[in-house]
């Protein structure tokens, strides 16, 4: 096995990265992104825009052409970089943390015991009870136990694909701010794809707006701020301009099928066809 590469300056930049799936189809197109350490950057996007597709490149489980991607200067595929830290689908749909196993005993399996003050900060911060046992707690539990065991290591880049949606408010809130604190006290930088936007208008530093596998716009965040009326409270500027850039992508890619069409299968097969037509009737 190829040995792992430490990155030292935690910058990304992608140029020239087109990308296209195993069956042929495009997946990304000429993205062209340039983002500094210490940055916290929103994905943002449509489904299906590209977010997890460029994270995925981004972390080096997926090949991209050859000098399109540089992370902390190093090619995220070939160098096995030590120090990235992608949470997403996959880590979320890990079975162990749904056996019958206790939180420290998980937390010590990916080295909580090497951090002993990170690990005692992360359940703190994520309101983690050790008596838990990981086949009897909730969903959104779960989930920040996943996220302390994700974090404990002192990543230097974090690429984190929506895996907040089972928090409740305060902890999603306490998490965010121990991502941001992280950024401000040590040189990392972090990538997030959310379609959450709460509490989220003075967390990012950059936002990228993804658009069918393209990057139409990225850039500072007071850039984009600055074209949002001022009227609008500081809170939800960040939620008008992204239902403004959604609104927009959804106009120029039109419907995903043919209205005309549709209305006829749906006439054909449609109700009758689960029953509902004859049950009607009945009534
Ligand atoms: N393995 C694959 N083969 C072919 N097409 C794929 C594959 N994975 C994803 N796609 C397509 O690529 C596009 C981008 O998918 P991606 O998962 O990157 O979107 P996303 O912006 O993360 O969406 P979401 O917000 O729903 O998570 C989608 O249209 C998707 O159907």
């Amino acid at each position: 096995m190829a040995q792992a590469t430490e990155i030292q300056s935690p910058s990304i930049e992608v140029q020239n990265l087109s990308y296209k799936f195993q069956d042929g189809s495009d997946g990304l197109e000429n993205v062209l992104l340039s983002l500094p350490s210490g940055s916290r950057t929103l994905l943002i996007g449509a489904n299906g825009a590209g977010k997890t597709t460029l994270l995925r490149l981004l972390s080096g489980k997926r090949l991209a052409p050859t000098n399109t991607i540089a992370v902390g200067g190093k090619d995220p595929f070939k160098d096995s970089l030590e120090g990235v830290t992608y949470l997403g689908v996959e880590w979320v749909l890990n079975a162990i943390v749904r056996t019958d196993i206790d939180v420290p005993t998980l937390l010590a399996s990916v080295g909580g015991n090497a951090y002993p003050e990170r690990r005692d900060e992360l359940v703190d911060i994520l309101d983690i009870d050790l008596n838990w046992r990981m086949h009897a707690v909730s969903d959104g539990e779960r989930r920040r136990v996943q996220l302390a065991m994700g974090l404990l290591r002192p990543w230097k880049v974090l690429l984190l694909d929506e895996i907040t949606v089972d928090l409740d408010l305060l902890s999603r809130s306490n998490f965010l701010a121990f991502l941001k604190r992280e950024t401000e006290t040590r040189d990392c930088t972090i990538v997030y794809a959310t379609h959450i936007l709460d509490n989220l208008a003075q967390w990012p530093t950059h936002l990228v707006h993804m658009h069918l596998g393209k990057v139409k716009a990225w850039g500072l965040v007071e850039q984009f701020y600055a074209q949002v009326p001022e009227w609008i409270s500081e809170n939800s500027r960040l939620g008008e301009l992204v239902l403004r850039w959604l609104k927009e992508d959804l106009e120029a890619r039109g419907p995903r099928n043919n209205r005309g069409n549709q209305a006829k299968t749906y006439d054909a097969g449609g109700i009758g066809g689960y029953g509902l037509e004859s049950a009607d009737k009945k009534a």
